[in-house]
């Protein structure tokens, strides 16, 4: 029927057709053309005309979505003009192609064809503004199929907010990505591609990773997570760059730990990775992306990713003083004010500290009672304190601040954080052995039953 229609009126229309990823692209990239289109002709009403339509349940559970099927016409109109378009599927040697014709007539090409582009264009803008969900991107081995990237929503809760971050440095993330958001003239103007680049640096579980979930939350950007054991060579990972989309933040966690265990088969090096930030390719893909890198700590990593220019802004996490403890305390606990507090000031006074991860563990093990989490995190504050000596040297960085990360180097061993817990958490574990008996002749209720 496609195929009848399609040469019945050839003869008085102009025919236009795009492909999804077009032929002559060896590097598989979406033409954005297409999922523009895509869009604006799944909301139009028009589509409920069509001959065969797809249902499907939105994001709501009341929701119904109605998708225009492989090889389906639905028309349109626009400044009084009629178009067609057909959803079409093609099959070369084997493999399926899909693709939009659109046909207008001759009559009314010169008039209406570039308003109209520009039409969907702004509409499918719209829609893409008001579907607010989020997507996480997982690149997936190669050899599974043309595209690179599965997708699950992004649900996550981390926002700036509820990150214990000295306040300052807070905001000064902040307006440095809202400064982002806004430049895009700016940045042309510049003759500068728009984009921003952040390394992140410091101990297991000083919140790295949540720090990121906050910047897609605040920046309304989906994320491309991109696991590098699963890249075979520099232009594989060239080609999933070109497969992400505008409006994205694009990370590669633990880079120095890649680096460090990477085999002598993989071949993705530093420079291919550095040409993710500011290669040419970047200036034809990279508009309006974020790229994070996280690493444990600076001195770990190649000089290249940190030579000026490359990486735009350095964010340091550092273990937790009192003023991102008392942030912990207050979203964990429900606690603003403490008479325990004071001990605990004193004990980061004197150079103990855990990563907030440690403590958040210990707060959500025990939320139902204030006193006895901030108990337990005095003892794992203690433990931290005796394992590390006395004598340590206090670096400070920014004025004030207390770099324990750098302070400690190799100190701690094993994971500080994860399934396990850390030493000093596995440590208060066994305490709260001991006082989970005797709570339980107390009769008081607890939480914590882990081990
Ligand atoms: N600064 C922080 N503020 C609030 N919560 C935090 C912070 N740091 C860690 N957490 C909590 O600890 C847990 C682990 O943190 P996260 O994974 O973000 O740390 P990370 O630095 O990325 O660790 P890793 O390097 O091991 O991935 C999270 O559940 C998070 O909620």
């Amino acid at each position: 029927m496609v195929k009848k229609w399609r040469r019945t009126i050839s003869d008085f229309c102009h025919v236009y057709q795009f492909y999804k990823v077009p032929e002559f692209n060896e590097n598989l990239q979406e033409n954005h053309l297409y999922s523009k289109v895509y869009s604006y002709l799944n909301s139009l009403s028009s589509i409920e005309n069509s001959d065969f339509t797809n249902l499907f349940t939105g994001k709501k559970s009341n929701e119904i979505i109605l998708r225009l099927d492989r090889n389906q016409i639905i028309s349109d109109e626009f400044l009084g003009a009629r178009v067609c378009w057909i959803n079409g599927e093609d099959d070369k040697d084997g493999s399926r192609s899909r693709n939009f014709v659109l046909k207008i007539r001759k009559a009314d090409k010169r008039r209406i064809l570039s308003l109209y582009l520009q039409h969907i264009h702004t509409v499918s803008e719209e829609i893409e503004q008001r579907n607010t969900e989020l997507k996480l991107f997982m690149n997936i081995g190669i050899g599974i199929g043309s595209a690179r990237w599965r997708s699950v929503s992004f649900n996550h809760p981390s926002t700036f907010e509820n990150i214990a971050m000295e306040v300052d440095l807070k905001e000064k993330v902040k307006s440095d990505l809202e400064s982002f958001l806004k430049g895009k003239q700016y940045y042309n103007r510049l003759g500068r591609v728009w984009k921003r680049s952040y390394l992140l640096y410091g101990t297991s579980g000083t919140g790295k990773s949540s720090f990121v979930a906050a910047m897609a939350n605040f920046l309304d950007y989906d994320v491309y997570d991109i696991d590098l054991s699963k890249v075979v060579d520099d232009s594989d990972l060239k080609m999933l760059l070109l497969q992400t989309r505008r409006k994205s933040l694009i990370l590669i966690e633990d880079l120095d730990r890649f680096l460090a265990t990477k085999t002598a088969t993989a071949t993705v090096t530093v420079s291919g990775i550095m040409n993710f930030t500011d290669s040419i390719l970047s200036s034809c893909v990279a508009d309006e992306r974020v790229m994070v890198f996280t690493v444990t700590g600076k001195e770990l990593i190649d000089p290249a990713i940190l030579r000026p220019g490359r990486v735009d802004v350095h964010i340091h996490f550092p273990l937790c003083d009192f003023t991102a403890f008392k942030t912990l305390a207050s979203n964990y606990l429900g606690v603003k004010e403490h008479k325990l507090f004071s001990q605990v000031e004193g004990i980061f006074q004197n150079g103990a500290s855990l990563s907030a991860a440690e403590i958040g563990e210990l707060m959500i093990a025990n939320r139902n009672s204030p006193t006895r989490a901030l108990k337990y995190v005095i003892n794992a504050l203690q433990i931290d304190g005796d394992r590390r000596g006395n004598g340590r040297r206090l670096l400070l960085e920014n004025g004030s601040r207390r770099s324990m990360s750098e302070e400690v180097g190799g100190d701690m061993s094993g994971p500080l954080c994860g399934g396990g817990g850390s030493p000093v958490v596995k440590e208060v574990r066994k305490l709260y052995g001991l006082l989970r008996i005797k709570s339980s002749r107390k009769s008081e209720s607890y939480d914590v039953a882990r081990d």
